[in-house]
């Protein structure tokens, strides 16, 4: 797929193919769409991130808390997003021992009860043992510093769905 396709996309059709570059928030590429034409992928990405950026606080947190857990209840019963489920795959997150599984839910927990959302990470960018380390190093970081990292991560997944999509070889953090 190219810029030009892209940019040809009615709303329905933007929205069904770029729905769910931020996790489960076709919102955001319902808003993106009405600032077309892009000029390339670069550009298409900037609106993604720049509405991130725009929201009060309690949007930036919505869209964390849209995420599922990594390695949680949602891959155990297969509800995951496609995209979500090639990613924690791909980390080797669907081939964990029982005590690592234990081991990641009881710190999503910890988590999730510190900050108010879920813990989020580029699952691709990370093997299945640096999840619970990075999980807890970040569960002592400050609230405001730890939002911005999520954030941070939010964008990483999102780039590299961007990716997946148009094809672009630039899966880079
Ligand atoms: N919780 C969390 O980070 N989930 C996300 N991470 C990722 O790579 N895919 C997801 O769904």
């Amino acid at each position: 797929m190219d810029i030009e396709q892209v940019n040809s996309m009615d709303f329905g059709e933007f929205v069904d193919v770029f729905g769910n570059v931020i996790e489960r928030c076709p919102l955001i590429a319902a808003a993106v769409w009405s600032q077309r034409p892009f000029s390339d992928v670069e550009d298409l990405e900037k609106h993604f991130f720049a509405f991130i950026d725009a929201l009060p606080q309690s949007g930036q947190e919505g869209i964390l808390r849209c995420h599922p857990d990594l390695a949680g209840r949602e891959l155990q019963r297969g509800t995951l997003t496609a995209e979500s489920q090639r990613e924690q795959s791909g980390a080797g997150l669907t081939s964990l021992g029982a005590e690592e599984r234990l081991q990641l839910a009881e710190l999503n927990a910890q988590y999730r009860a510190r900050f108010g959302f879920p813990f989020v990470l580029a699952a691709r960018l990370s093997g299945r043992a640096a999840v619970p380390r990075e999980l807890a190093r970040r569960l002592h970081c400050p609230p405001a510093q730890e939002l911005r990292t999520a954030l941070g991560e939010v964008k990483k997944i999102g780039r590299l769905r961007l990716a997946d999509l148009l094809g672009a070889d630039r899966a880079r953090p």
